[in-house]
């Protein structure tokens, strides 16, 4: 083995460092010759920014796509998912067909979103057509559920303009970007519980589109009763399940911290609903999660250096109909319990099993398709080049809204015609 990997990490979390030194890598500071660096999203800005004229290496590897924000700024996901169905409606895609109320039939997993203040006025036409639906505003550069509010009157939106306007403490933030975005106000409730869903999903090159999902993600619970009654709309508890937000509230849970596996969650719902329905809102969680890969595919500076380790958001409503929420490029590495601390940990080190093979000094030229053993908890996800090579790209959907299995090799695996079902 030539030289042990040398690291460096601007986020002091125990999770990073013990898998570092795990493999026996040493650490370096920022300025010296270093192979692997796991950095916030503020540092990527720098390394790929034209006035540092930063250039790596090809054994330098880091963990975020330079301009992640494509998919992982609220605004620009959603303006870069209505932009992908326009084109396959334009090119004719089955993908963009719609129903008779004009709605996409398979491209419809984003609760309708406006940015503020540019789009207010369509804003306030889809609003005037339900005056009784509520809706959530959330700026665009935060996180954990700050400076989050519910609405479901026009005035309480002309008074947030009016006060963001006038008030000169907050005219810096109020150039900040908002999106207001349908409220998903029938959530599937668990012991009458809001929760929404925590999934990890590695992409590993984007063009061709390689990405993989993580077995282990988990539901985050509110600790208060859910209720759609106007009367609790400034209730956090009840409405967002941020574990920042939740840990606060007088009935968190330290044991569990509020907290479900997805397999503790299907095993419920197989009991609850079926298995047959079950498995279909799963082919739906992956079906979405792809297509909104796909759609910032084009977008993507698909650096060779790069890979990402995405935490995905997603509510899943009482027609059991999932939801893409938001898309996150730092999923939190802080653990709220042991059993979070074990998750974690073995997050990274299955995301560092793919992304520097062998723990060996990195080669960003290999081509990024590790054999099935090193994937850990991590399964291929799609596959593009798999899906290509198969002869035809599996992410149709049969017109009756079955869902179609995704990954590039599952048909050939199975031995099953074209269209599969996702187990
Ligand atoms: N359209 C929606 N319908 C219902 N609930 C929503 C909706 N959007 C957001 N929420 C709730 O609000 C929470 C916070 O929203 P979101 O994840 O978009 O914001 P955030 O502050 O960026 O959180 P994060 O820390 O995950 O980045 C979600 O976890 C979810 O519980």
């Amino acid at each position: 083995m030539a030289g042990k990997v040398k690291w460096v990490t601007d986020i002091e979390k125990s999770v990073l460092i013990n898998n570092f030194e795990k493999r026996g890598w040493i650490q370096v500071a920022e300025n010296e010759d270093w192979n692997f660096y796991w950095m916030s999203v503020q540092t990527i800005r720098n390394v790929f920014s034209v006035e540092t004229g930063y250039r790596l290496s090809d054994d330098q590897i880091v963990n975020h796509f330079p301009n992640h924000y494509e998919l992982t700024r609220k605004d620009l996901m959603v303006k870069n998912i209505k932009r992908y169905r326009k084109e396959l409606e334009k090119e004719g895609s089955p993908l963009a067909e719609k129903d008779e109320n004009g709605k996409y039939i398979y491209l419809d997993f984003v609760p309708v979103t406006f940015m503020l203040p540019a789009d207010y006025n369509l804003f306030v036409e889809e609003f005037r057509k339900n005056p009784s639906s509520t809706w959530i505003m959330k700026p665009c550069g935060k996180a954990q559920g700050k400076g989050i509010f519910l609405i479901n009157k026009l005035s309480q939106i002309k008074k947030w303009s009016r006060d963001s306007k006038t008030s000169s403490f907050v005219s810096q933030s109020s150039k900040e970007a908002y999106v207001i975005s349908l409220y998903i106000n029938n959530p599937l409730l668990i012991g009458g519980k809001k929760f929404d869903l925590r999934l990890y999903v590695l992409v590993s090159t984007y063009r061709p589109l390689r990405c993989y999902m993580y077995k282990l993600g988990f539901c985050r619970f509110c600790t208060v009763k859910y209720t759609p009654s106007t009367s609790e709309l400034d209730n956090m508890f009840v409405h967002l399940t941020n574990v920042a937000i939740q840990k606060h509230g007088d009935d968190y849970n330290h044991i569990h911290g509020g907290k479900w596996t997805v397999s503790n969650l299907r095993l419920y719902l197989e009991s609850t609903r079926g298995k047959e329905v079950t498995s279909k809102l799963f082919d739906d969680i992956h079906w979405i999660i792809v297509q909104s890969l796909k759609a910032v595919a084009p977008v993507m500076n698909n650096d060779k250096h790069c890979f990402e380790c995405y935490g995905y958001d997603i509510i899943i409503d009482d027609k059991l109909k999932p939801w893409l929420i938001e898309v996150n490029a730092s999923p939190s590495l802080t653990s709220s319990t042991a059993n979070d601390r074990i998750l974690k940990y073995n997050l990274i080190n299955d995301t560092l099993n793919i992304a520097v093979p062998n723990g060996e000094i990195p080669d960003c030229k290999w081509n990024k398709s590790p054999p099935k053993e090193a994937l850990g908890n991590y399964e291929i996800l799609y596959d593009e080049e798999m899906a290509q090579s198969d002869g035809a790209d599996r992410d149709l959907r049969s017109r009756s809204g079955q869902s179609i299995g995704l990954k590039g090799n599952r048909a050939r695996d199975s031995g099953k015609p074209v269209l599969t079902t996702w187990k």
